[in-house]
């Protein structure tokens, strides 16, 4: 595919064009989980549909009216979008999201979290660089070079970008069984770039993701916070009870403690034991990607199982909670727990539930406090696992081996991406996820950052598996 080369040309000649695209995107601070930034993630949604709109591309806006169970809000737009419409090309649906997790410079950020800062080493740090907003950017680069370089896309492009994705992609769903034979009827195979590399140096296809179950409990006692010496060793405290139940969830070295959980997963065969060895990624990769030492397994095999095949539990944090410095001597009256369980083939959705619904229970029985407790669910996404010898992987193999000259690590994602089983049961297409970010992008952490040569050549990467993609599905 030698027409690729002038392609590759404008990538490098547009970088720094491409650069400051994503230096508007992340100026938005579009937070999807934050009441008050609910009008920056509608606003980023509609710089997107214009960017799309400028190179030529088509935009519809979907609303998708009050969130529910959060009427004052209104969720943001679903955008659908098109890039040529040349019925005798095969169409590739793309998706990303366009909302960002929440930061603050207080965290423990270097430079301002919605300014793009860019390094000596090529470092590129703001919220969204890596999750989403750098790979979504990727495509519209893509378009952009190929216009450029005046080659014509070698497939249709279908578009589909979402507001919601780090809040529970509220109302997406219903969007895609609603579109499935309409809008998306044509869609040939998915192609998602959400995810990351396993280490700093080596692309990689990703064919499954873990699904995510994510919980609330609440325990309220008294009628307003007490003073601790006033009340304290007189009242069943909240926060205790809180405590205990978290604690009895996941020991330290990760094992989920809740009955009959383990029960749900698939066991391992010795066939997809046998996938984990060639993996090319080091403990040094994860202790990188960590920023420590703190590994539970001390072997790449053990530790990759447990990020892809196993589940697993996090302890998010505790609304309610006295978070500030100092030592105010409270009694919190109401606090809230969050926690969420990483799912993965075969646990249900609603199995996980009730077995985690009744631990709370029981736990909860034991203590014979005298507080209130409210368990809910507040929002959940199934795994989902792909066939990766469908031309889809195989055209992004190769387009990989073109780009960067190796062979790509063939992965399954720990984090959650719920849309791709979406596209798969509703649409029966091929669904791929193609990273451009890498192992230590800090996605969702402070400093996330998407390093310079991962944005240009994976808006390489990206332009280059359309035409590979387009011949293998040809055959
Ligand atoms: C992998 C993807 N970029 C991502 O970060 N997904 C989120 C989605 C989510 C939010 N709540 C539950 N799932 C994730 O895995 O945390
Ligand atoms: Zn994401
Ligand atoms: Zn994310």
């Amino acid at each position: 595919m030698a027409h690729l080369d002038p392609f590759f040309k404008q990538v490098d000649s547009l970088q720094d064009s491409f650069i400051d695209r994503l230096r508007e995107a992340v100026a938005i601070p579009s937070i999807s989980s934050e009441d008050d930034r609910r009008e920056d993630v509608i606003k980023m949604g509609h710089w997107l549909a214009a960017q799309i709109r400028a190179l030529g591309g088509t935009v519809e806006i979907r609303e998708l009216g009050q969130q529910p169970g959060h009427e004052h809000l209104v969720l943001p737009p679903v955008l659908l979008g098109r890039y040529g419409d040349d019925p005798k090309k095969k169409n590739v649906l793309i998706y990303g999201h366009y909302d960002v997790q929440p930061a603050r410079k207080t965290d423990g950020w270097n430079t301002e979290p919605f300014e793009l800062h860019v390094d000596e080493k090529g470092r590129m740090f703001g919220r969204g660089s890596t999750d989403d907003k750098g790979p979504v950017l990727g495509w519209l680069n893509a378009i952009e070079a190929h216009q450029k370089a005046g080659i014509e896309l070698p497939v249709n492009l279908i578009m589909c970008f979402e507001g919601m994705e780090e809040n529970g992609s509220e109302g997406l769903d219903d969007t895609i069984r609603a579109e499935a034979k309409k809008f998306f009827k044509d869609a040939d195979v998915v192609c998602i770039s959400d995810n990351y590399w396993l280490g700093t140096e080596k692309p990689c296809l990703t064919y499954g993701v873990r699904g995510c179950n994510y919980y609330s409990l609440e325990v309220s006692g008294p009628g307003a916070d007490l003073h601790s010496g006033v009340y304290g060793g007189m009242t069943h405290e909240p926060m205790t009870d809180l405590i205990h139940l978290m604690n009895s969830f996941v020991d330290s070295r990760g094992k989920i403690l809740i009955k009959g959980i383990d029960d749900l997963v698939a066991p391992l065969s010795k066939e997809e034991d046998a996938l984990y060895p060639p993996i090319a990624f080091t403990m040094n990769d994860l202790h990188e990607g960590l920023g420590s030492e703190t590994s539970i397994y001390d072997n790449k095999e053990d530790s990759l199982k447990h990020k892809m095949r196993y589940p697993s539990l996090s302890l998010h944090g505790i609304e309610g909670a006295f978070a500030t410095p100092g030592a105010k001597t409270v009694i919190p009256a109401k606090v809230t727990g969050k926690f969420s369980i990483r799912t993965v083939p075969n646990m249900e959705i609603d199995d996980v539930t009730a077995l985690v619904e009744k631990h709370v229970n029981e736990e909860f029985a034991k203590l014979k406090s005298k507080n209130k407790m409210k368990f809910k669910v507040m929002h959940v996404g199934k795994w989902w696992v792909e066939d990766p010898n469908h031309p889809n992987y195989t055209g992004a193999a190769k387009a990989v081996e073109r780009v960067f000259g190796v062979k790509p690590d063939m992965t399954r994602e720990g984090g959650s991406i719920p849309v791709t089983l979406t596209f798969q049961s509703e649409l029966k297409k091929s669904v791929l996820l193609l990273p451009m970010g890498s192992s230590t992008d800090g996605a969702h952490s402070i400093n996330e950052k998407l390093d310079k040569r991962n944005y240009i050549e994976g808006t390489k990467l990206l332009g280059a598996y359309l035409h590979y993609v387009a011949e293998e599905l040809k055959q």
